[in-house]
């Protein structure tokens, strides 16, 4: 047995290996250690191998799907290893000690799930497939549970930003690939083998999987999108050992159709979940107002990736105004897809064999409510574009409804072993055998009736269990009644208090029984397989339907959220515009509005020549809600939703970065000045005239000196080299010095005022620089205690004297030269070096020689730089 354990664990790989003994699946050395552990149960020991205990433990298989549950979330693998024979099979073949023969039959992985019970309803679960051709990464990804597949392409710098969008729950990829992600992902990751990405096969594998009229779309792919589309379907092929799930054919992504949001500003946001990795509290979960779990999983796609397209986010606007302008249609719209069930994911699970009666029901009760909702709403006057578009494709699948409904019970179980599902009058042959069980049945217990008369044992009964099929059983003191020759009863089982019988009549009627029902067991099983192979063969149909429902519900939803909280809709215009009336945080709000405190709305206006704000103020006075609130706003806007302000009138963003100066960061081991600067770094060098920029007291996490002089030149960066809208939240009152040289730089604070030794909060925006920074007030409002309170204002005071003495921290930063004629030193020093290569006549170097230069043109840089 061991040595079969030794071969499955080396096909496992990396997986822990279920082992199928009986009722149950066992684990063994590492993995036993490994699993007892993670789901807290016993870990003993099974015989020994080579004089050692081996370490075990096991689940039983009626409940290892949780099991299975809590070892994917702890980011484990497994293998799934089954009896594929019967004992009885083995014994035929290779006699009494034979071993049952055993192989894995599906490897369970956190991005290849389709059961209900692993899955979370409302989102995503992403498969990626990583690979590299001609300089490009491409993205292949999959969501098994519903099968659509989508393929992309982008340079090594964007990746990072693009898992952050996918947010995947598994990547797989070449080893050089991979390890391009190791560590800056929480996904589980899989090494691959490199021939499975060689995109010169990738053709023909896709060919084989999508079939030969797929070869014509194909062409459309980059090498690098083939070659990562061939690696992630050979995964799905690994995992799935035969039963290959159905997969739509893929289609692009074209990344610069959408607007680019890193990693470090979705977490900075709280997008899709908090900085504590919670969706409540989220942007999402603050505007999430859909009904069903598919539209729940568009919306958080729509709000990871808004879109960088007009025409699309206006198409997406208009349908979100109908909704918006018609409560009672909205109603009446939201409450009948509230009653639909999970299409997409029921034939996910059908296309990957795993689908039950219950799945094919949902199907077809999902399309029969899609065909009512089409008939509701065709009749509509003006509907908008994106609803006459999604309108035909909610039909069409008549035919296979009404089949779907004839054929099926209403509520179809998700068990098929003991039937039931197929209804009443689909094929009267199937009925035929029903009644002749039932038929059965009532002979049974007719002749029940006849025993109990002809022995005179009122208590004597005909019962039915799962090894000794049907029996007659009578209390132990009346068995010898029936134990005599001439009885017309055989004997089969004494217990504590019954004796067990079985007679020639009973018999004949039991096998009329069971074999009417397996008859009609299978005949059930052969319809459920036909009613499946059609419904396959429309799944792609069957799936934008399922996806046009989701796209009615997000519409829907958005267009609710607007009217509980007058959102407006916002305005696209060209050039480099962001005004924003009466702008609030939908976050911050909601949770204030708990409470009964107003959120005081604030507006923006960034434009061409009016760029970059410098906001200052107190502590808590609202400066980072104000940032923030800007940057969903775009989102949300950029998304195709309506925004929560009185009015809007925004250009295309095309990259949205948000900063926050020294946030921890101390999973990934660097320090938060670190990280802080990283992500700065990647800012200047990424953002664009068209992009918008929130920087949070960047600088803050380093000496004062340092960080002053850091915020100073990268402010003057983003005003001068990208020129993007940016907002710039500080307390370095030094900064508003740049006002003065920076054109297109404006100074904004929020307002505070002293009252009574108290200081009050206003939250408003304000023009001009602020007064003061009240930190000693904030930290008296935060309860420090007075005598240290009383030493920092005289440390103050003295600071401050110090200051008009020397002019302070700033003192000389007036005669800077500017930051234009800086970077003209720069390209000064490359000159220097070009002029020094230029002057080189390499083929009158001797070896020696030319090593020598260069080692004076590297010292020459490092001097320089
Ligand atoms: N516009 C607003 N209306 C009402 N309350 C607000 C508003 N803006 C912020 N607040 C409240 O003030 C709190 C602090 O706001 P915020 O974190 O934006 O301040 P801050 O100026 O960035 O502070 P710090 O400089 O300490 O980071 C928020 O949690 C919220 O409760």
């Amino acid at each position: 047995m061991m040595e079969q354990y030794f071969a499955l664990k080396e096909k496992a790989e990396d997986c822990l290996l279920f082992y199928r003994m009986g009722d149950f699946f066992e684990l063994f050395y590492d993995d036993a250690k490994l699993a007892a552990a993670a789901l807290d149960i016993a870990l003993t020991s099974r015989g020994k191998n080579a004089g050692e205990a081996i370490p075990m433990c096991g689940v039983p298989v009626h409940a290892a799907e949780n099991y299975l549950a809590k070892l994917i979330r702890a980011g484990f693998k497994v293998a799934i290893a089954e009896q594929i024979e019967t004992p009885e099979e083995a014994k035929a073949r290779g006699g009494y000690k034979a071993l049952v023969a055993r192989d894995i039959i599906r490897f369970v992985t956190a991005g290849t799930l389709t059961e209900d019970s692993l899955l979370d309803a409302k989102s995503d679960n992403m498969l990626v497939a990583l690979s590299e051709a001609q300089g490009q990464i491409g993205i292949a990804t999959v969501d098994i549970s519903t099968g659509s597949f989508e393929l992309t392409h982008v340079t090594p710098l964007e990746l990072s930003a693009e898992l952050a969008r996918i947010s995947p729950s598994e990547i797989v990829g070449p080893a050089s690939v991979m390890s391009l992600v190791a560590g800056s992902i929480n996904s589980v990751t899989s090494e691959r083998q490199k021939s499975d990405f060689d995109s010169n096969r990738a053709e023909e594998r896709l060919g084989r999987f999508f079939g030969k009229d797929a070869g014509h779309q194909l062409k459309q792919f980059s090498r690098a999108e083939l070659s990562a589309a061939s690696g992630l379907v050979a995964y799905v092929e690994h995992v799935s050992q035969g039963e290959v799930p159905y997969l739509h054919k893929p289609v692009q992504r074209r990344t610069p159709d959408f607007l680019m949001i890193d990693g470090p500003t979705r977490i900075s946001l709280e997008i899709e979940q908090t900085l504590g990795g919670k969706r409540e509290g989220s942007l999402l979960a603050c505007i999430d107002r859909t009904v069903t779990a598919s539209g729940a999983r568009l919306l958080s796609r729509d709000i990871a990736a808004p879109l960088y397209d007009t025409d699309k986010i206006a198409e997406r606007l208009g349908l979100v105004q109908w909704f918006h302008d018609d409560p009672a249609l909205r109603d009446d719209v939201r409450s009948a897809l509230k009653a639909l069930p999970d299409i997409g994911r029921a034939l996910g699970r059908i296309s990957s064999g795993r689908g039950s009666p219950r799945d094919v029901g949902q199907v077809r009760d999902g399309l029969s409510g899609a065909r009512d909702l089409r008939e509701r709403l065709s009749t509509q006057i003006g509907l908008p574009g994106l609803m006459e578009q999604l309108l035909p494709t909610l039909d069409g699948h008549g035919a296979m409804v009404d089949l779907l409904e004839r054929a099926l019970v209403e509520t179809p179980p998700t068990e098929m072993a003991s039937g039931g599902y197929i209804a009443a009058g689909y094929d009267a042959a199937l009925d035929e055998l029903r009644s002749a069980g039932s038929d059965g049945r009532k002979s049974i217990a007719a002749l029940e009736a006849r025993y109990r008369e002809a022995t005179g044992i009122n208590t004597l009964k005909i019962k039915h269990n799962a090894v000794l099929g049907y029996f007659v059983e009578v209390p132990a003191r009346h068995g010898d009644a029936l134990m005599t020759q001439d009885s017309g009863f055989a004997h089969r089982q004494t217990l504590a208090g019954v004796v067990r019988f079985n007679s020639p009549e009973l018999h004949e009627e039991a096998m009329r029984v069971t074999q009417a029902g397996a008859h009609a067991l299978a005949a059930e099983a052969a319809h459920f397989e036909e009613l499946i192979a059609k419904l396959l063969s429309r799944s792609d149909a069957i799936a934008t339907s399922a996806d046009s429902l989701s796209r009615i519900d997000v519409a829907a939803a958005l267009a609710e959220r607007a009217a509980e909280g007058r959102w407006c809709r916002p305005e696209f215009v060209d050039g480099n515009v962001l005004a924003i009336d009466g702008g609030r945080h939908p976050v911050v709000e909601a949770s204030l509005s708990a409470t009964g405190t107003p959120f005081v709305a604030n507006d923006c206006d960034l434009a061409s020549d009016n760029r970059l704000w410098l906001v200052s103020g107190p502590n808590m006075g609202g400066k980072s809600t104000f940032l923030r609130q800007n940057a969903l706003i775009v989102i949300l806007a950029q998304a195709g939703g309506f925004v929560p302000a009185s009015s809007a009138r925004l250009s295309l963003v095309d990259r949205l970065f948000s900063r926050v100066g020294a946030s921890d960061n101390l999973a990934q081991g660097q320090s938060t000045f670190m990280v802080e600067m990283v992500e700065t770094a990647a800012i200047l060098s990424q953002a664009t005239e068209n992009s918008f920029v929130i920087l949070d007291e960047v600088g803050r996490g380093t000496s004062t000196y340092d960080g002053l002089a850091l915020a100073w030149a990268v402010v003057e960066a983003v005003h001068e080299t990208n020129r993007c809208r940016c907002l710039f939240a500080t307390h370095y009152h030094e900064l508003t010095r740049l006002a003065d040289r920076l054109d297109s730089l404006s100074l904004h604070h929020v307002r505070a005022r002293e009252w009574k030794g108290d200081l009050v909060l206003m939250h408003e925006l304000a023009r001009g620089p602020a007064d003061r920074s009240y930190g000693l007030a904030v930290a008296k409002l935060a309860g420090i205690p007075k005598p240290v309170l009383r030493r920092a204002k005289a440390v103050l005071d003295k600071l401050e004297a110090g200051k008009a003495e020397t002019g302070g921290l700033a003192a000389g930063l007036g005669d800077l030269p500017l930051f234009a004629a800086s970077l003209g030193d720069a390209e000064e020093t490359t000159d220097k070096l070009r002029d020094a290569l230029e002057a080189l006549d390499i083929d009158a170097l001797s070896p020696r020689e030319a090593l020598e230069q260069l080692y004076a043109l590297k010292a020459q840089v490092e001097e320089e730089s």
